[in-house]
């Protein structure tokens, strides 16, 4: 049975109960649910506060979970990152009042307020940067400054409109880019099942990340739109009833959909369609 730790609360939970639906497992409908079987899967969901979740996993009381890459790092667990989960994305960002410092080396003799403590600490060491001290709050991190019991901030930034609003702006190279990320137990040997929810998952992320492109080429120019649309392993190549005409069959960056449909049409291709991927194993 793979025991696994999924964020109870916060920005992670609702996004990484979702991702383990579309993956094929059960979830919880209740938010007071703490633990859920999943007998089908031979799995078992652990609900946890997600700062908590690396120091269970790495513990070895659960075999894998969901957690924040900040998360994880300030946890100071010996877990490990598995697989990169593609939501949630941010990074964490020292900052002051605008217009203040431009540099790390210039946080040397001053307060330094966060909820990420040890992955602050770590970063100011390894740029060899003395804090007058570290002061740990648990959230609404960016009031501090105003309230007088720091002169600066480190702490996530997403969109950055959470700082504008408090006066502050971001100072010095990104701490850290996080996302939400598959963790489990350093060194031990892989738990029965993780293998095939690492395989789900990844499968989820192909399916949001690419869609399935099919058009009609040419046979003289299939070289040179194959070389467009290469596909993951060799675009599918199939004859036409006419035979001067080939369907090419090929899986493509969502992002680049655009620019890919452009280049075919260039190149000779036609009746180009674009489907998305419902679910995959690659
Ligand atoms: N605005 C945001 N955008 C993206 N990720 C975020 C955001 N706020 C927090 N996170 C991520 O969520 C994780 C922190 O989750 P946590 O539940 O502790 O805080 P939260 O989402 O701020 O919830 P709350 O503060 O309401 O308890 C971290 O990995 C962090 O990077
Ligand atoms: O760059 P933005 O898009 O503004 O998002 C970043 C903000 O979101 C989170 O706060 P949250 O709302 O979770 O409150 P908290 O500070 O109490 O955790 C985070 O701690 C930042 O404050
Ligand atoms: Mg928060």
């Amino acid at each position: 049975m793979l025991r696994i730790a999924v964020p109870n609360k916060g920005s992670l939970s609702e996004p990484a109960s979702q991702m383990l639906r579309e993956a094929g497992y059960r979830q919880r409908r209740d938010t007071r649910e703490l633990v859920l079987a999943d007998p089908a899967n031979d799995a078992e969901f652990f609900f946890l506060r997600p700062r908590d979740i690396a120091v269970y996993v790495g513990e070895g009381t659960v075999d894998a979970g969901i957690t924040g890459r900040d998360l994880l790092l300030d946890s100071g667990s010996t877990a490990t990152e598995h697989l990169p989960l593609g939501f949630a994305g941010s990074t964490f960002r020292y900052a002051a009042p605008q217009g203040t410092l431009t540099d790390v080396s210039q946080v040397a003799g001053q307060r330094v307020a966060t909820s990420y403590p040890v992955l602050v600490a770590d970063h100011l060491a390894s740029h060899g940067v003395q804090p007058a001290g570290i002061v740990r709050l648990d959230g609404a991190v960016e009031t501090a400054i105003r309230l007088g019991v720091a002169d600066v901030i480190a702490d996530v930034v997403e969109t950055g409109s959470t700082l504008r609003a408090a006066g502050l702006e971001v100072f010095g190279e990104p701490i850290l880019r996080s996302e939400a990320v598959l963790v489990r137990r350093a060194g031990a040997e892989a738990p029965a099942g993780l293998d095939v929810l690492t395989r789900r998952l990844q499968g989820v992320l192909t399916a949001q990340q690419y869609v399935l492109m099919d058009y009609d080429v040419p046979v003289e120019h299939v070289e040179r739109a194959v070389a467009i649309t290469p596909g993951l392993e060799s675009p599918t190549v199939s004859p036409l009833h006419n035979s001067e005409w080939a369907a090419v069959r090929a899986m493509v960056r969502r992002s680049e959909t655009n620019r890919v449909m452009d280049d075919l049409y260039e190149v000779g291709a036609r009746a180009i369609l674009v489907t998305t991927i419902h679910a995959c194993r690659i």
